[in-house]
């Protein structure tokens, strides 16, 4: 199995960019798993105390969790992946069946922040896009796809969003092997990285 993870702050594309290298590959052949699906499980909390959470912070992150499901795709198993609701701020109660394909592509803000899941990357991708850009489009698409609102975004930007991405997030670029400039869409890249995948899946 080919394991390649794509990171990059909050609006910078990562789900765009993925769909874009996915677009035209087989399914059953390319899987995909969102660093979403691993937020712990906050079910203990009201919704008013999951609306306080630090959702930009490692330790939002069932990284343990991540690691037993990546490590049992690598060994041919399937997982139940976790379904997230951003409007509830939690996990739902639906789990989605994920089986071992020759390639698998994580996306998430934090991947790259845990020693022992970076290891788990055959490739690492990190998607950059500069700071207003992704705060004007994570204001775009958390009001129309998230349920949010502008006071919303904007504070969470301002008191979490911004600082986490700062001490955690950014610095995992040196972690990259690619940086993917995505300030416009960048079809270049996404070809470079989909005739890495081709090739690979042309392998018996
Ligand atoms: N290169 C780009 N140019 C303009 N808009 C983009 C670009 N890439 C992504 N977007 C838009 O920005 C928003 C956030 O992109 P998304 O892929 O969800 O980012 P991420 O997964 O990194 O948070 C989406 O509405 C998407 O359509
Ligand atoms: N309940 C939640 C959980 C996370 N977030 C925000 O999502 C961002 C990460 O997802 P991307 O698709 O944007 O990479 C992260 O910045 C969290 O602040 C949230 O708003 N609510």
């Amino acid at each position: 199995m080919l394991t390649i993870g794509i990171a990059g702050g909050t609006g910078c594309g990562k789900t765009t960019v993925v769909n874009q290298i996915t677009g035209q590959l087989s399914d059953s052949e390319v899987g995909v798993i969102s660093q979403d699906s691993y937020y712990r499980d906050l079910s203990e909390l009201s919704y008013e105390e999951r609306c306080k959470i630090n959702f930009d912070h490692p330790r939002a992150i069932d990284f343990e969790l991540m690691r037993s499901h990546l490590e049992a795709l690598r060994d041919g198993r399937p997982i139940e992946q976790p379904v997230y609701s951003f409007k509830e701020h939690n996990r739902t109660d639906e789990t989605i069946r994920t089986e071992p394909r020759k390639v698998m592509i994580i996306e998430g803000i934090l991947i790259f922040t845990h020693p022992e899941i970076r290891d788990l990357f055959d490739i690492k991708i990190f998607v950059h896009a500069d700071s207003d850009e992704r705060l004007i489009r994570r204001l775009r698409r958390d009001i129309t796809e998230r349920g949010r609102d502008l006071d919303e975004v904007i504070r969470r930007y301002q008191d979490t969003l911004k600082p986490m991405h700062d001490q955690f997030i950014e610095p995992t670029k040196e972690f990259a092997d690619i940086i993917i400039p995505n300030n416009k869409y960048n079809t270049v890249a996404i070809d470079i990285v989909r005739t890495i995948i081709a090739e690979k899946i042309a392998l018996p």
